[in-house]
């Protein structure tokens, strides 16, 4: 271990984790004991869907060292196995644009895909899209923004020319009978143009959920929305869009992504996207950090009683505070009965920028 700094992995038992890894061994301990699940809070849903976005936004943004494609490939196969419904695999995008995702294809050919487990991936344009559709994807995304400049920066393109982009390949998704998701950028601000008005961040999404994406994810790209801005936009933007359909996209910059994502669920949102670890970062958005880690979001709603997954019994844990300074750490337990446990190490490209 420790020969690939940005994303390392391994399988360990109970046992040689609490010998490899001391700073652990209370969290660990106390982990093990059966789950203490509350009663399922009023006000919220009774079931959250969680996008792992762990593997494309978390390691897109990875500058030090392309992650090899086997550590990727390994990274999604894990995932598949802690009770995560839906995992982003990678984009279909230029690899001189984003040369992490460059290994799109082996990716996507590469992992195991497991029976009851939606694997989606980026797709910005037709030729991306016939690409994710050879390599064996069978559930893509379009992603725009609702600023021009972001959507410039990002594809490219303007809002204009993505839409009429993502309506080919929505279009063609269609035809095959292959699922899209929308994503719109910036929907809680711009790091290019500071505030985005609501007006624009609901055309947006009305326009995309309209050419026939069957979910709206509304991200918070740098992470500078509040609960009181994501209610203003939620509300807004749900005039359009029936909850049902939307989903919030975190990231954690000042520390508002677990309010944020309280505040949305409140309001009716249940699909949350959350990266494993808190990786994450979009390159074309400077200053922006982590996703909200999806241990985190899993910790926060076993509290609510919120069920993640109906055969999974929640087993994620932050083991170390980030405040510590520590490198973040993720232990994701596998179903109990398989009493295995891993452990992912990975570096937090975004807060330490
Ligand atoms: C969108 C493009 C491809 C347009 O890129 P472009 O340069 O404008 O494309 P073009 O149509 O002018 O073609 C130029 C070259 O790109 C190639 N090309 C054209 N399309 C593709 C493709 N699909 N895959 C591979 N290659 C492609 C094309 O073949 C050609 O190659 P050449 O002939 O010069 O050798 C480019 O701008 C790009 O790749 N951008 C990267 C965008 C990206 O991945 N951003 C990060 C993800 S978004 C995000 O993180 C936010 C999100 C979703 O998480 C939510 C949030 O937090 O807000």
């Amino acid at each position: 271990m420790g020969n690939v700094p940005c994303a390392v992995k391994h399988c360990l038992s109970y046992q040689q984790l609490l010998r490899e890894h001391l700073w652990i061994g209370d969290s660990v301990a106390g982990a093990l004991e059966p789950a203490q699940e509350s009663a399922q809070l009023s006000g919220f849903p009774e079931y959250v869907k969680i996008v792992e976005v762990g593997p494309r936004d978390g390691l897109q943004n990875e500058k030090v060292v392309i992650v090899p494609t086997d550590i990727k490939i390994e990274f999604i196969n894990q995932l598949s196995q802690t009770g995560l419904s839906v995992i982003e695999v990678t984009s279909f995008v230029s690899s001189r644009w984003i040369p992490q995702m460059a290994d799109h294809t082996e990716v996507m050919k590469g992992i195991h895909q497991y029976p009851g487990i939606r694997y989606p991936v980026l797709t910005p344009n037709l030729q991306g899209f016939h690409r994710a559709i050879a390599a064996g994807a069978t559930e893509v995304s379009v992603f725009g923004a609702a600023s021009e400049s972001f959507s410039k920066k990002n594809i490219n393109c303007s809002i204009e020319e993505s839409m009429k982009k993502f309506e080919e390949v929505v279009k063609s998704a269609r035809h095959m009978n292959i699922p899209a998701r929308g994503y719109v950028s910036c929907a809680l601000g711009c790091p290019y143009e500071g505030n985005i008005t609501l007006q624009k961040v609901t055309e947006v999404s009305k326009r995309l959920y309209g050419m026939g994406c069957y979910e709206i994810s509304l991200g918070d790209t740098i992470g500078v929305g509040t609960p009181g801005s994501m209610k203003k936009m939620l509300e807004s933007v749900m005039k359009e869009i029936p909850p049902r359909a939307l989903a919030v996209h975190c990231h954690d910059t000042y520390g508002q992504a677990l309010a944020n994502i309280l505040t949305a669920l409140q309001m009716g949102i249940n699909v949350v996207d959350s990266a494993v670890s808190g990786l994450g970062g979009c390159p074309y958005a400077k200053g922006a950090s982590g996703n909200i880690a999806t241990e985190d979001l899993i910790y926060m709603l076993n509290g609510l009683g919120v069920n993640t997954e109906e055969n999974w019994e929640l087993g994620f844990l932050t083991v170390t505070s980030r405040a510590s300074g520590r490198e973040p750490r993720a232990i994701l337990k596998w179903p109990v009965e398989e009493q295995t446990l891993i452990i992912l190490s990975m570096r937090n490209t975004g807060r330490q920028e």
